[in-house]
């Protein structure tokens, strides 16, 4: 039997990597209501039971649509993880209908970003490349590590993940630039450097990208802090995808019933 708080929430993109195992959590959960699943339009599944396109084991009782707008009133909470297009679309339609917003797609524009972050003054919004605990904490020993020695480091970042990934680099390895960047007083478009080829001598105080698509890696960050005789190697691997589903979940409770703001997965791990 489910509670009596249910957060109602509505799933886009529930038949992806993301969608469908956040749905199957969701499901799971005695505070959330699953109310709809959207896909894109002429998709064979749509109309369907989402508990079926998700594969939660069991019907949900509950359709996939490919129309936002036509379930979105009957939702406190949207969570997305699809693509760059559609996140754009559910962000507009989100602030047109007053609902909550999770956000987990990558692949913005930073101006596209800022468009989340200026939506906190109409809806609550919670937008994060990464909503994994453990890349979090990850986050924080970046920031103490570029404080102390980014301005004397080689530092480079590898990020791995699998053939489908539409996007490179990750939204993860972009925010850690912007974290590393940010404590050694610098914009990371100044110092970014992507996918360094040829014979030029590393330039110091730059940040260097490399990404690496293969298989199935749900995915992986390294940071490499380089010294003369020595390095630091910062890194989070993750096994599947779940980790980043669960943290999605938590961020939707979370940002249920909440006042208009930006917010963030710290706010949400409170670290
Ligand atoms: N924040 C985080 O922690 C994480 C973020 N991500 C990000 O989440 C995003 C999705 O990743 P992933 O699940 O691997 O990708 P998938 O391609 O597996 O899933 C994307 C889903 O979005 C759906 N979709 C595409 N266009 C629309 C539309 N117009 N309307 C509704 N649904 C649509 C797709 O439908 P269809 O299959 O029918 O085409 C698909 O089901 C990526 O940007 C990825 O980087 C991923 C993991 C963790
Ligand atoms: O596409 C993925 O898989 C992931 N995408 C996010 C990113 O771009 O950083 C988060 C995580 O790395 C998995």
């Amino acid at each position: 039997m489910k509670g009596v708080c249910e957060m109602k929430l509505i799933v886009v993109g529930p038949g992806g990597k993301m969608g469908s195992l956040i749905t199957q959590i969701a499901a799971g959960k005695d505070n959330i209501e699953l109310i709809a699943g959207v896909g894109p339009v002429g998709r064979d599944y749509i109309g369907r039971d989402l508990g079926q396109v998700a594969m939660t084991g069991t019907n949900l009782g509950v359709p996939v649509v490919d129309n936002l707008q036509s379930v979105i009133d009957d939702c406190d909470v949207i969570i997305d993880f699809s693509t760059r297009e559609m996140g754009l679309e559910v962000l507009k339609l989100c602030i047109a209908h007053k609902k909550g917003l999770v956000c987990g797609t990558t692949g913005f524009s930073s101006d596209e970003i800022q468009c989340f972050q200026d939506a906190g003054n109409e809806i609550p919004v919670l937008y994060a490349a990464n909503t994994s605990k453990l890349v979090n904490v990850m986050n924080k020993l970046l920031e103490i590590t570029a404080k102390t020695i980014g301005r004397e480091a080689d530092i480079e970042i590898l990020e791995m993940h699998d053939q489908w990934k539409k996007d490179a680099p990750s939204g993860t390895s972009k925010e850690m630039g912007e974290i590393m960047a940010h404590v050694m007083g610098k914009e990371l478009e100044d110092i970014a450097v992507y996918g360094r080829h040829g014979m030029a001598p590393r330039e110091k105080g730059t940040i260097g990208y490399h990404s690496l698509r293969a298989g199935n890696i749900p995915s992986s960050h390294t940071v490499y802090f380089g010294f003369m005789g020595e390095r630091l190697e910062i890194t989070h691997h993750s096994y599947n995808w779940e980790c980043f589903a669960r943290g999605a979940c938590d961020c939707a409770v979370y940002l249920d019933g909440k006042e208009p703001g930006f917010y963030t997965i710290q706010d949400v791990l409170q670290i």
